[in-house]
């Protein structure tokens, strides 16, 4: 948000030094470029003075008709000059608008890969990403636009200024009679836009979201199968409207103003035009000067326009996104931290563990305590909610407990690098991602130059690689987006848990990797998965009791607490919370 100290002069002092660090050289180049371009724009006023002059010489028998023709050849070198300039400015402009624009994203991207997972969970993050990089776009418009201001428009009126006050000191008048009037229209209609945008912002983000809702490609399906989409389209509709009257509304007034304005810049110009008629009535200037200035009093007009309006206003609406991004750089410096080395063996310790997300008042996990031992494999099992995936997040070191610990080996949670995954640690998602890369990229991203064979983990996630799903076998695209196929649920599951296997790792955890697969094939996944996690530690999430048999421990989580551990057999003596849901499932099949 933009604060009362904050000023288009103090934002701009501030991305300055992002920007010009996007493409040094260019800057400097480009600013050069400007400078030569404004001179060389200015330059037409003194030549046609002269050209004027000397036809009217040259026609009264005055002087030969040769100057004449050089004169007007300098006008034509000029014109030309300045339209080779044009088109060097604007190549330049658009060359450094490329590199700088990579060069800040990519700082935003590498900011964000260093924000602490945690941050994530705050929904309002997303938004400041996005705000970050719609502002980075704009600081970049921002300094090219005040850069222009400084090197190009602010000398030309300058020289104008010069030039005119040498002919005749009255003449500086000139400017300011078309200055002011100016000035004063372009202040009223950009705040008349002002007002709108904040009036409307909110009724355009309604509309994108019905927009969204009907044609996104997250909602679209649901929002068909819903037959929704007449309702949406009615929201849709009565919004447009709502937001057309508005901006109706304000476009009149403003349509107004403009013609006031206009009356008033037009009034301006009969001073002008008065003035310069008294001058050359005086004899103070020639007909020559009256005429090249009169042919530059739409130039003029048009550098004042700038000056006071133009870009520069239009960019005023969006400073506050350039705070977005100053801000957004300057969030959470990052803890620097070695990577340490784990050592498996000991085992991990979990010690009266609690954790709460951020934006909740409920704790996700109550005080838990787990020791789990080199080479074991554990299950966790629980209803949805119970906080399964969230002691998955704390055992890989994404996200750090308020309070307790989670020894693994001997590292504490709290001296583990929460940006950086550690070694020899692997883990497959329940949500997992689906890379629009190929099979093998997909399956190697952990370590994409490794010279790893990438078919034994494909094999043991059991996932087929036949010509029809994967014509260019593992270097088939799966994106169709791309040019490439789409697989199928089940077979992307395949791939993910392909992912996690071919990561090097001591300890691997599965958060619930196979819900899109069927029972059976899940139930030999796990087994296989059991044979090569033997000298592991290996963590499984998930719903199917049946498949948490193959685990040597199975830990029953409720309303974020161990409520019960121990192996399927002793579990189901118990006779508790497991024994229950175990037989609530095996009924399924039974009745099957
Ligand atoms: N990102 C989040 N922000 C806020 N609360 C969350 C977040 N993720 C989970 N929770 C809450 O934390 C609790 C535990 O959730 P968790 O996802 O760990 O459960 P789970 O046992 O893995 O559930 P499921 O079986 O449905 O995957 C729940 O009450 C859930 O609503």
């Amino acid at each position: 948000m933009k604060t009362k100290s904050e000023n288009i002069f103090t934002i701009f002092i501030k991305v300055l030094p992002d920007i010009f660090h996007g493409a040094p050289v260019h800057f400097v180049y480009m600013n050069i470029v400007a400078l030569v371009y404004s001179v060389l724009w200015f330059s037409i006023l003194p030549a046609n003075n002269y050209m004027f002059d000397t036809i009217i010489k040259a026609a009264n028998g005055q002087a030969s008709v040769k100057y004449a023709i050089i004169a007007i050849l300098i006008v034509f070198a000029i014109l030309t000059i300045q339209h080779v300039f044009n088109g060097l400015n604007a190549y330049n402009n658009m060359y450094q608008y490329f590199k700088v624009y990579g060069y800040l994203h990519y700082r935003i991207h590498k900011k964000v890969d260093q924000l602490p997972a945690i941050k994530f969970e705050d929904p309002s993050i997303m938004d400041d990403i996005n705000k970050s990089i719609k502002g980075s776009e704009n600081a970049m418009l921002l300094v090219n636009i005040i850069m222009n201001m400084i090197f190009f428009y602010i000398p030309q009126l300058l020289f104008y200024s010069i030039y005119f006050y040498f002919l005749n000191p009255y003449l500086v008048l000139v400017v300011f009679l078309i200055f002011i009037p100016q000035a004063i229209s372009s202040i009223l209609q950009s705040k008349f836009h002002i007002n709108l945008e904040q009036e409307v912002a909110p009724i355009r983000r309604e509309l994108d979201n019905y927009d969204k809702s009907l044609t996104g490609i997250d909602f679209f399906k649901e929002t068909r199968m819903l037959r929704a989409y007449g309702y949406f389209i009615k929201l849709y509709k009565d919004t447009q409207l709502l937001l057309n009257s508005k901006a109706y509304a304000v476009e009149k007034k403003i349509a107004m103003i403009r013609l006031y304005m206009a009356l008033m810049t037009l009034t301006g110009y009969i001073g002008v035009l008065y003035i310069l008629l008294q001058t050359v009535l005086s004899g103070a200037i020639t007909i020559g000067s009256f005429g090249a200035i009169f042919i530059s009093l739409s130039s003029l007009l048009s550098i004042i326009k700038e000056i006071t309006f133009g870009s520069f206003n239009e960019l005023s609406k969006n400073f506050g996104t350039v705070l977005n991004y100053k801000n957004f750089m300057n969030m959470n410096p990052t803890e620097k931290m070695a990577e340490q080395n784990i050592d498996f063996s000991k085992g991990i310790k979990i010690s009266n563990v609690s954790f709460q997300y951020p934006n909740t008042n409920k704790k996700a996990l109550n005080n838990i305590s787990l020791h789990i031992h080199n080479k074991e494999t554990i299950a966790i099992v629980g209803e949805n909610g119970a906080g399964k995936s969230t002691l998955v997040r704390l055992l890989l070191g994404i996200y750090r407990p308020q309070s307790g610990s989670i020894i693994i080996g001997d590292i504490e949670n709290t001296e583990r690098n929460p940006y950086i995954p550690q070694n020899n640690i692997s883990a497959v998602f329940q949500k997992f991602q689906k890379y629009a890369l190929t099979l093998k990229e997909n399956v190697t991203i952990s370590d994409i130059k490794s010279d790893d064979n990438i078919i034994e983990p494909i094999q043991n996630a059991g996932l087929a690689v036949n010509s029809k799903d994967f014509p260019q076998g593992e270097l088939t695209m799966l994106s169709r987006e791309f040019g490439g196929t789409d697989l199928s649920g089940g077979q992307w599951q395949r791939v993910a848990i392909a992912r996690g296997l071919f990561r090097k790792h001591d300890l691997i955890i599965l958060d619930e990797p196979t819900a899109a697969i069927d029972p059976i094939e899940e139930s030999s996944i796990f087994r296989t998965f059991r044979d090569i996690s033997k000298n592991k530690i290996a963590v499984i999430v998930t719903h199917r009791l049946g498949s948490a048999k193959i685990a040597d421990r199975i830990v029953v989580m409720d309303e974020g607490q161990i409520i019960e551990e121990g192996t399927h057999e002793a579990l189901m003596r118990l006779n508790g919370k497991y024994a229950y849901m175990f037989n609530e499932q095996a009924k399924w099949y039974e009745h099957e």
